[in-house]
């Protein structure tokens, strides 16, 4: 196999030493860790990484490589891949791609053999930092102007109505609108699965036109970039969530709390894995979710005579979700959906339809 010297420069100034997997193709970007020991497919094909680079901590990756089923979303949105072991003989009956073979049929820049574990320290010792990859040492990334329109080449560009699975048997048949700001499509699988028949809209759908295909509710989905970047949205949301059971992942967490006045701001280096402990503050119980994201909601900006924090991070005490005290809307920064990591969170869907069972039944 032949191996062609490239390398990682740093904001910081630091060069490392790799080696490209498929296309010499230069790339730069926010520079991200990931610390998931699996899920590489699932992490790679989230449209929230839209924009960066990402480096895996767990050292083997492509063991099992892409299959068919897993994907996040129609393409790969990531800017490029830092990793230190490349499995060149994957393994799995599921089995399409290899990394290599998914990296050149998507344009993805894959730099291989750095001590990823030693970029991760420089990241967490630094905070935010900006990686190139590149063939030509002296080839700094540029301190970057994120793209104003991260979200719009994600999201949707139509109104797309998707049927709930047909085998679905329970009686839920529920309409939900998906705003669409970079969604997995975990969490369309999810929502057919519980017999929804789902609307993904563009996330620069008026509130009107929400209102005009009669949800029974309502969620914000996930996406890339900071929140900041789309509060001229705010008003559409804070009318949405006002009229139907809202519930907010990630993304759609941050823009509901800041549709109602609060500000969110960047986390030192992230919460991007399979494990970040949260814990339920009503009940005290603790889940293991998988996460995705670079901002928090500013605690000290909620408004509390209207929010219940209702989730806590463990390590680092932040928000993790908010519960609206009067009407049937909630927000996770976490991912119930999952994908990569587990599904302690699942019960965050079930709660939801729970509480939207309930309303119809009470406005039957
Ligand atoms: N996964 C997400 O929705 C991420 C939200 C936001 N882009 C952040 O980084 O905080």
């Amino acid at each position: 196999m032949k191996e062609k010297t490239g390398y990682l420069l740093l904001s910081t100034g630091d060069v490392l030493e790799g080696k490209w997997l498929g296309s010499e193709q230069a790339t730069e970007g926010e520079l991200v860790f990931n610390t998931s020991m699996t899920g590489y497919q699932e992490v790679m094909t989230d449209p929230s990484y839209a924009g960066q680079i990402i480096t895996m901590t767990y050292p083997l990756i492509g063991n099992y490589g892409f299959n068919h089923v897993d994907n996040e979303s129609i393409k790969p949105f990531l800017n490029g891949l830092v990793i230190a072991h490349p499995s060149h003989h994957p393994d799995h009956y599921q089995l399409r791609d290899t990394l290599e073979e998914m990296a050149i049929k998507h344009g993805i820049p894959v730099l291989y053999d750095i001590d990823t574990r030693a970029v991760t320290r420089i990241i967490r010792k630094n905070g935010e930092v900006y990686g190139k990859i590149t063939s030509d040492k002296q080839d700094f990334p540029t301190k970057l102007a994120v793209a104003r329109d991260i979200v719009n080449n994600v999201s949707v560009q139509r109104i797309t109505p998707l049927k709930a699975n047909s085998n679905y048997a329970g009686s839920s048949n529920c309409h939900v609108v998906l705003w669409d700001f970079g969604y997995k499509q975990s969490i369309t699988r999810t929502l057919k699965s519980l017999g929804c028949d789902v609307t993904v809209v563009p996330y620069d759908t008026p509130s009107g036109t929400i209102k005009e295909l009669h949800p029974d509710a309502v969620i914000l989905s996930n996406g890339p970039g900071d929140p900041e970047s789309l509060s001229h949205l705010a008003g559409n949301i804070k009318t949405i969530a006002e009229c139907y059971p809202v519930l907010g992942i990630c993304l759609g967490h941050q823009l509901i709390a800041s549709a109602y006045g609060a500000a969110t701001k960047r986390l030192p280096y992230g919460h991007r894995g399979s494990n970040h402990p949260v814990r339920n503050t009503a009940q005290g119980k603790v889940m293991i979710t998988s996460q995705n994201h670079g901002y928090v909601v500013d605690d000290e900006t909620i408004d509390k005579t209207i929010w219940d924090i209702s989730y806590i991070n463990i390590n680092d005490a932040s928000i993790e979700g908010l519960k609206h005290r009067q009407k049937p809307v909630v927000t996770v920064q976490f991912h119930p959906e999952a994908h990569p990591g587990p599904s302690d969170a699942h019960t965050i869907f079930e709660e939801f339809f729970s509480t939207i069972l309930k309303r119809e039944a009470q406005y039957a």
